[in-house]
């Protein structure tokens, strides 16, 4: 009987880490270049458009960073991929911002727009003046915005959210971090809704106790283009396993916003039904 239950368990982990190393396997041909054209241009991120996605998610982040009860003086982003939008709003109120990414291909591309040396594949100029402008400052702030995040952040660290500690030990102070987000990396990274729920567990361990998690992610979503010919696999979601997801590990859920994806920002690059922010708090 025992040692029945032993080998479930043993088959179980096997399978699960079978699943994570297929999944780790998928992301050697995701192109930076590539998925932030796919994503981070129009339709998706056109600024005259308030239905387009981009403009719908940086009016969620600006209002959960400034509504007062976010502060401290670590924010830390969980699969930064080789974006940077997602800190547009935090850099404002944290002092010290460490990006982390699986591939080195994205920690590069982060740095090359950090180090301003050259061109990044992006240009964050209209995301700079974007929320600029939802801060009241008008869009010309936006260089004081881009020297404010080159000021702040202090790494690009790698991460893996499948491991119990998904940093180097020593990256963090030992509280933690007092605030975490992370967007549209935990489903596109697990092979099941298991895998996504034990990762959310794992990078919950980063942050201190009643610090704030800011997640951002796909529903509906089963694979997306990471490349010209890379399909990557994606668990499905919907909102209620993504608020059980929280729940079971010891996060409550302050808020919770749906984007439902207009048929003309439908392009192919993922089957993508809807968009999901959330704001919670660990107990
Ligand atoms: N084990 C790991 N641990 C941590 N990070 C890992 C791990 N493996 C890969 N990574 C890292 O995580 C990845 C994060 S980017 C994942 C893309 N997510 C799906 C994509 C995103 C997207 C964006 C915008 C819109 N929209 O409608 O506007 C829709 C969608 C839906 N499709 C990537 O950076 C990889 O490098």
């Amino acid at each position: 009987e025992e040692s029945e239950v032993m080998e479930n368990k043993g088959v179980k982990e096997k399978t699960m880490e079978d699943g994570v190393a297929a999944m780790a396997a998928c992301y050697a041909g995701f192109d930076p270049a590539a998925y932030l054209q796919y994503n981070y241009t129009a339709p998706r991120a056109d600024f005259t458009r308030r239905d387009s996605i981009v403009p719908w998610k940086l009016g969620c982040l600006h209002r959960a960073f400034t509504e007062g009860d976010i502060s401290g003086g670590l924010l830390v982003d969980v699969g930064s991929g080789p974006t940077l939008y997602q800190v547009l709003s935090g850099c404002e109120i944290f002092e010290r911002l460490v990006l982390t990414d699986f591939l080195e291909v994205n920690r590069r591309e982060l740095k090359r727009w950090l180090q301003d040396q050259g061109k990044s594949s992006l240009d964050w100029t209209p995301y700079l003046q974007h929320v600029c402008k939802l801060e009241g400052r008008g869009a010309l702030a936006w260089s004081e915005k881009a020297s404010r995040l080159r000021a702040v952040v202090s790494d690009v660290l790698p991460i893996d959210v499948h491991r119990p500690q998904p940093l180097a030990p020593g990256a963090l102070p030992s509280p933690g971090a007092d605030c975490l987000v992370s967007c549209f990396c935990l489903e596109s990274v697990s092979p099941d809704l298991d895998a996504f729920t034990r990762a959310l567990g794992h990078i919950g361990g980063l942050l201190r106790p009643k610090g704030h998690l800011i997640l951002i992610g796909a529903l509906g979503e089963s694979f997306y283009q990471g490349g010209p010919g890379v399909q990557i696999p994606v668990v499905p979601l919907d909102e209620a396993q993504v608020c059980s997801s929280l729940k079971q590990n010891g996060f409550t859920l302050m808020r919770l916003e749906v984007y439902v994806l207009p048929d003309d920002m439908r392009v192919g690059v993922d089957d993508v039904s809807g968009i999901f922010f959330v704001k919670a708090r660990k107990e």
